[in-house]
């Protein structure tokens, strides 16, 4: 089942201070949509907006047709942080998600499932392990395994690899892009917050940048290059450079130099 995302004119403000205005966003089922822009531009609020955990002030957030009215499961979020209960084991976080999105399913048939999602991230071994006992990546990949365990149409993440060495982050693309995929996976909507360019163009289908003060659009990306993409191919992949050079200019340029229709597709 694939969901249709649409953002249309939505502005937020924090008691007074905005922090989004007018923004307008459509992902068909299956996009990858990176939001990629400068700390504070208000791609973390957009998300939690896209969760349901706050309200727009003005337009709406659409989500297979139906309104946002608050959070719910069809939306699987991971967070850069403490996106796992410390309190249980790996295997018990996806039991638990499992358990909230099947209610009624018998034990057993979760533990099975856990299993087998955490065999996808190549963590079958870390089912009994508490997360202070696993390494950061391998958090990450538990948070993972738990998002997609529960099959929700759409995947809402955080800047979740943003904590991570640069060789552990490649390798959490690649479990991320495996996953999303199968054919299952790629049906998830995806919205993915980075403030890495690179990471952005590597996994998206399109790219939205935002500028700050308030946070808006100021570029939308398609991402045209061939599947399957790896760091070292896309060094020489002229199209990979136009792109990089159009996002970097759009960034790095002065918000208020700029209309906000920068756009390459
Ligand atoms: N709970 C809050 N209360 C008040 N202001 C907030 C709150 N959360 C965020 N803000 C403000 O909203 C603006 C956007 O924050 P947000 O975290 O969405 O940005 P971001 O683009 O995700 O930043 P970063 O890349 O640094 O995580 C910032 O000015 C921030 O200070």
């Amino acid at each position: 089942m694939t969901k249709r995302v649409e953002i249309e004119n939505l502005s937020f403000a924090y008691r007074g201070n905005p922090v989004l205005r007018s923004v307008n966003i459509t992902a068909e089922g299956g996009d990858f949509v990176c939001l990629l822009g400068p700390s504070g531009c208000g791609k973390s609020t957009l998300l939690r907006l896209i969760a349901g955990l706050e309200r727009p002030d003005a337009g709406s957030i659409r989500i297979g047709g139906a309104a946002v009215a608050g959070p719910g499961l069809d939306r699987g979020v991971v967070f850069q942080d403490y996106s796992l209960f410390p309190w249980l084991t790996a295997g018990e976080n996806l039991v638990f998600a499992l358990e909230q999105a099947f209610p009624g399913r018998r034990r057993r048939d979760h533990v099975e499932d856990a299993r087998a999602q955490l065999g996808r991230v190549h963590l079958e071994g870390a089912f009994d392990k508490l997360p202070s006992q696993l390494s950061g990546g391998m958090r990450q990949r538990v948070a993972i395994a738990r998002a997609f365990a529960t099959d929700p149409p759409l995947l809402l993440m955080d800047e979740p690899f943003g904590a991570l060495d640069a060789v552990t982050r490649a390798h959490l693309q690649e479990h991320l892009l495996a996953l999303w995929q199968t054919p299952s996976g790629a049906a998830k909507t995806v919205f993915f917050v980075t403030h890495d360019v690179d990471e952005a163009i590597l996994l998206a289908s399109t790219v939205v940048v935002l500028g700050a003060n308030p946070g808006r659009i100021r570029g939308v990306f398609d991402i045209d290059v061939e599947r399957p993409r790896s760091r070292q191919s896309l060094q020489s992949n002229p199209r990979y450079l136009a792109l990089r050079a159009a996002m970097v200019d759009l960034l790095y340029e002065r918000s208020d130099d700029a209309g906000d229709a920068g756009t390459l597709q």
